[in-house]
């Protein structure tokens, strides 16, 4: 595809202003590649300087965390918090907390972030936020130190108004509830719209737990069903068992797939009898071990250390760990296998040379900013339900979140139809994401 010649001179100057930020570089490359066709159509865009705006993220804030483990040293971890656009609303997005954490790592979660909010059609800006503090192997007295402490500075630049974190990788329910509690003691507010992914009992919305495992699968069925097929009896692979992972499998289950394999970042299990969704919630969510201890207790299950789901044979795959997890070796054994369709759970983890492979062979192909924006999209269900002083049945968020998935598909296959790349999710969410922020840029002035 040739770049627009605007187009690539505002990539070059990302490249020279972010040095080393290999993945930043990458998310935007993957936008700017999409854009020519609406930067011809629109030039009021180029005129605005929307693109290079968007380029620079509107606040990007790095703190010390200090924190004392259970032997009494004194640890220090790095904080980041990137607001990056709030012309749609507050900024939103989740927290990481993970070793590899840094900011280029942020700013291009806080940038996919903006489209992918932008995308669900609710008044979200986009943000990011992390640490790369390691929750794992950690006490649940060291994790709500350092939580606390997280907070305490995070605390002055959030709120229901300004920019509402929730989770992300190594931060769930857990860590969002301490999290919160020392929000709400240093601003001695119950402000509950200032984070998601809170406990039901104490805020939280039934779904969110859920949503964006189920809204990648359910993304993945409307997909299949512009070919005719369903989700019902094809054989799936699953990256990752964490909480997006594990949805994701039981929402094919529901849906009447062969799930056979998952993972973690150690290693593969392989079950062909189907993976048994409860045994496997036990083993990671509620004994938080590796994914080897599912395999150690089920007959035919087989564990293999370094293994990678991709090269298990499957129609539909679900990378749902981490970025770059599935490169072009991967989509050619999947592509050789017959794989239909897929569909990233996780944010940005198909290598560009993979999707490129997967576009070539007409694989259905989801990118994570449209198919994982079922998390974040209930997450502003929870806050309308914050808002409102109500709570909501399972049933009837579900279903919110069902219509929010199809409405995400139709409008990305519209929007790829209307640029004369048909069939293509990757233009259309990028377009289509684009264009919502880049109309309430030029209504908001150059701010
Ligand atoms: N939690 C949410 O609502 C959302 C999460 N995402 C994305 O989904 C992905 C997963 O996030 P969560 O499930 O929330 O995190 P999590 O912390 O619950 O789970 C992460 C999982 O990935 C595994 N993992 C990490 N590196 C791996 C590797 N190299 N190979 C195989 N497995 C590996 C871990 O073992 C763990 O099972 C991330 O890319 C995240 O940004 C996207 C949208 C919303
Ligand atoms: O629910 C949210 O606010 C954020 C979810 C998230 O971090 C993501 O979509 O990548």
């Amino acid at each position: 595809m040739t770049v627009h010649p605007r187009l690539t001179a505002v990539f070059e100057e990302v490249l020279r202003r972010n040095p080393g930020e290999t993945e930043f570089h990458q998310a935007v490359r993957e936008v700017v590649d999409s854009l020519g066709p609406v930067i011809d159509a629109r030039p009021e865009y180029a005129d605005a300087a929307v693109l290079e705006r968007l380029c620079e993220p509107e606040r990007q804030i790095i703190f010390r965390v200090p924190w004392v483990d259970d032997s009494g040293v004194i640890r220090v971890n790095r904080g980041f918090r990137v607001e990056y656009s709030s012309v749609l609303g507050p900024y939103k997005g989740g927290l990481r907390f993970h070793p590899s954490v840094y900011l280029g790592i942020v700013k291009f979660l806080g940038f996919e972030q903006v489209f992918k909010n932008a995308l669900t059609g609710m008044p979200l800006g986009g943000g990011k936020g992390g640490s790369d503090f390691d929750p794992r192997g950690r006490s649940d007295a060291e994790v709500m130190r350092f939580c606390q402490s997280f907070m305490t500075e995070l605390a002055r630049h959030i709120g229901e108004y300004t920019d509402v974190p929730a989770g992300d990788i190594g931060v769930g329910t857990r860590e969002i509830g301490y999290l919160f509690g020392q929000y709400k003691r240093i601003t001695n507010r119950y402000e509950s719209g200032a984070l998601t992914g809170k406990g039901v009992e104490w805020g939280g919305s039934l779904v969110r737990t859920e949503a964006t495992g189920y809204g990648t699968v359910l993304f993945a069925e409307e997909m299949l069903h512009t070919r005719d097929r369903s989700m019902a009896g094809l054989r799936v692979v699953v990256s990752g068992s964490g909480n997006v992972a594990l949805h994701a499998v039981e929402k094919a289950q529901q849906l009447g797939a062969h799930v056979v394999a998952c993972s973690d970042s150690h290693g593969a299990v392989l079950d062909e009898d189907g993976l048994d969704l409860d045994l496997l919630k036990q083993v990671r969510l509620a004994e938080r071990l590796p994914v080897r201890a599912y395999a150690e207790r089920r007959p035919n299950a087989r564990y293999s250390p370094d293994a990678r789901v991709w090269d298990v044979p499957a129609e539909v795959a679900l990378p749902c760990a981490t970025q770059n997890e599935l490169t072009a070796a991967d989509a050619k054994s999947l592509i050789a296998a017959g794989v239909l369709a897929v569909a990233e759970g996780a944010n940005m983890p198909t290598t560009p040379d993979a999707v490129e492979l997967f576009q070539n062979e007409r694989v259905l192909f989801a990118p994570g900013k449209a198919a994982n924006a079922g998390g974040v999209a209930t997450s502003a269900l929870e806050m309308q339900q914050n808002a409102s002083r109500d709570a909501w049945t399972f049933d009837y968020t579900e279903q919110r979140l069902a219509d929010i998935m199809r409405g995400i598909h139709d409008r990305c296959a519209a929007t790829a139809e209307e640029f004369g790349a048909p069939g293509d999710y990757v233009v259309g969410a990028n377009i289509a994401g684009f264009t919502r922020v880049a109309d309430a840029m030029l209504a908001l002035g150059v701010i």
